[in-house]
């Protein structure tokens, strides 16, 4: 399949790049860029030295010469291109924010403005492979989930579907390293703001709350309010999900890990860990993993979650090139087979 990459050279777009340019099943026709537009990406990126894409503006006309768009423009921007690309029956996985919300309203109230196409919304199709692979496969329009909720709605997903949780009991503790925020400069996120130092943000407020609420409540068929606190922490990629909750029934943790040793067999990418053995991020610096492990603490009866992942492998672009398989029809881990890195 021919694919597009629209912003391509911030972090999500060049890994994308970085995955694309080795999948057997993909050719990346074009990659854009509106401040290097007419540059070689491996002269802003020279890790990816003897790789021959040239950077060029976006425009409608392009889209003729792709089956499959990806677009990893900040959030807000992609309303149009995704309009362009169904008119001109491409598919689309957008890795922004922009069609995650099933609801205008709550899109407006979260993210400051009005929706630009919210006609469009209910159409996005929820990017998580591993809970909608069905509705994927039929997408033409797949909003690929973000690097949060996807630590926390697959470490949740096995009980919420049993309805072993209580939806009004859980509490998210994140971190995340600093390419979360993307490429662009800013002051929270330069070195000597960022290094040494630990710091929650968002609290209370952060975006990814109402994504995070309205998944669940698809499990629970009714409304979910979680607390979620984000924390940045001085480390390039991953982020770690502590997740607490109170059980509705009195379930031991050997029945508790038969759950999810059933929901996720056989799936490729989430992994279980033994007991007493803590997700660390690096163990998926660079892959499309997400380890997950849980216990019972014996004191409270609360039950406790880790979960982790690479923001921009399993949290971005590598979920994306997992949501491309399956509409593609190929096997979802063909060009994400690798593992992660140690130490
Ligand atoms: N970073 C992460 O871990 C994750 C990010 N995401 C989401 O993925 C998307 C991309 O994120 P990320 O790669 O981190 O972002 P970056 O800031 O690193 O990159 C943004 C890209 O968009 C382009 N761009 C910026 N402004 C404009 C504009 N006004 N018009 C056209 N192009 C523009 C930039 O191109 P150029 O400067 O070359 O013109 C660049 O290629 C975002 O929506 C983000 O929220 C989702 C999950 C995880
Ligand atoms: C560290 C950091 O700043 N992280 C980003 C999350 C990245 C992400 O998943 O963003 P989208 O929802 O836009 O895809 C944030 O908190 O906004």
């Amino acid at each position: 399949m021919k694919v597009g990459i629209v912003g391509a050279t911030g972090y999500t777009g060049v890994q994308l790049v970085q995955i694309l340019s080795r999948h057997e099943n993909a050719e990346i026709s074009f990659v854009t860029s509106q401040s290097y537009a007419g540059r070689q990406l491996a002269e802003v990126y020279p890790h990816l030295a003897g790789l021959d894409l040239v950077l060029t503006e976006y425009s409608p006309a392009l889209l003729q010469r792709c089956d499959c768009l990806f677009i990893a423009l900040p959030h807000g921007l992609s309303g149009p291109v995704v309009a362009d690309a169904r008119e001109q029956g491409v598919k689309v996985i957008d890795l922004g924010a922009d069609f995650r919300l099933d609801d205008a309203g709550t899109y407006q109230q979260w993210y400051g403005s009005e929706h630009s196409h919210p006609q469009w919304l209910r159409q996005g199709v929820y990017g998580l492979p591993e809970i909608n692979r069905a509705k994927i496969g039929n997408a033409q329009l797949v909003a690929n989930p973000g690097c949060y909720p996807t630590t926390v709605l697959l470490a949740l997903a096995p009980l919420a579907d049993k309805g072993l949780v209580n939806p009004g009991s859980i509490i998210i503790d994140a971190k995340s390293g600093v390419s979360g925020a993307g490429r662009k400069v800013s002051l929270t996120t330069h070195y000597s703001e960022v290094n040494d130092s630990i710091t929650a943000y968002g609290v209370a407020s952060h975006r990814h709350t109402p994504e995070i609420e309205q998944e669940l409540g698809k499990f629970f068929n009714a409304e979910v309010k979680v607390s979620f606190t984000p924390h940045l922490v001085p480390m390039t990629r991953g982020m770690l999900s502590t997740i607490y909750a109170s059980l509705s029934k009195t379930v031991n943790e050997d029945e508790l890990r038969a759950i999810y040793q059933d929901y996720y067999q056989g799936e490729p990418f989430v992994q279980l860990l033994s007991p007493g053995q803590w997700p660390k991020t690096k163990y998926c610096y660079g892959s499309n993993r997400c380890f997950l492990n849980l216990t019972v603490d014996q004191r409270t009866g609360r039950l406790i979650l880790v979960s982790c992942i690479d923001n921009l492998v399993k949290g971005a672009s590598g979920q994306a090139v997992q949501n491309f398989n399956i509409l593609a029809g190929l096997p979802e881990d063909t060009g994400l087979a690798g593992m992660g890195m140690m130490p």
